[in-house]
């Protein structure tokens, strides 16, 4: 009866970080997101989150090819084109939770409920790509909903495997993904969404994952700030990427919690 429950629950999950979920379930029961219907599991609109890139890279765009920078305020450019155009500013920095290790914090201002408030950065496989080697002791694989999986880990195989695909789909002169996220400071400051820990029993979710297929009328001269790119070269649909989307107003200060285990029943 519980293995059939077990099975159940397995078949109808959405999101999942192996091994971490797997070996948490039973610990984090309460902290389940449960959704009735699949559709109920995006909070806004595809549209809402391409006018929400859309407005923040047009900034970003300005400011990187802005004259009379400094490389200094460069690399604070788009932190202050953040907290200029959305309100806010989100960094990573040491979790609150007991050895969770590095988390994302509201640093600047506040985020309102169902604002895009992060990108989930990685290498992205469709479900038939191999990814063995790049996922063995691998937290950052990130599943979504269709089995497509974005490695997010800025580390060892994965980040060089996400750079060289990202050098393989330049167009000529004009960059087509932003590896920028694999080092401290990242051109997109949304691009940290793979820091995000999960919650717990004290600390409610107030984020959730949203899957995002990037459409074909997006600008080609903003693709520079996707941090995402396809694994294979001959991926024949949409780029996909993930934004994590306030649940509720998220103050100044507070860390961002998701759940790393929706349940569609
Ligand atoms: C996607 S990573 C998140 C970033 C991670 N905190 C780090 O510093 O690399 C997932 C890993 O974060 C840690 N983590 C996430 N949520 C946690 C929680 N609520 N409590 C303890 N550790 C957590 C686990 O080690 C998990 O495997």
């Amino acid at each position: 009866m519980a293995g059939r429950m077990c099975t159940r629950k397995w078949r109808s999950y959405r999101h999942r970080f192996l091994p971490w979920v797997v070996f948490n379930l039973s610990k984090n029961e309460k902290t389940l997101r449960h959704v009735t219907e699949r559709s109920e599991d995006s909070l806004i609109s595809a549209e809402q989150i391409t006018q929400s890139l859309l407005k923040f890279f047009i900034v970003l765009l300005k400011g990187y090819n802005g004259e009379h920078r400094t490389s200094k305020d460069k690399e604070f450019l788009g932190h202050n084109e953040m907290f200029q155009t959305l309100g806010f500013c989100i960094d990573r920095r040491p979790s609150t939770l007991p050895l969770a290790g590095t988390g994302v914090f509201v640093v600047n201002g506040v985020i309102p409920k169902g604002t895009v408030v992060a990108m989930y950065p990685g290498t992205v496989y469709q479900p038939y790509d191999p990814i063995l080697f790049q996922s063995i002791r691998n937290p950052f694989i990130f599943r979504c909903i269709d089995g497509v999986l974005i490695d997010g880990s800025d580390k060892g195989m994965s980040k060089m495997v996400f750079k060289s695909c990202s050098g393989r789909d330049r167009l000529g002169p004009l960059v087509t993904s932003d590896t920028s996220w694999l080092t401290a400071s990242p051109r997109n400051p949304l691009a940290v969404g793979q820091y995000v820990n999960n919650c717990s029993n004290t600390k409610p979710a107030n984020v959730c994952y949203q899957e995002y297929d990037v459409p074909d009328r997006f600008p080609i001269e903003l693709w520079q700030f996707l941090p995402n790119v396809n694994f294979s070269q001959d991926a024949r649909r949409p780029l996909r990427c993930v934004v994590l989307v306030s649940f509720r107003d998220i103050a100044e200060g507070e860390e961002l919690f998701s759940n790393y285990y929706t349940i569609v029943h």
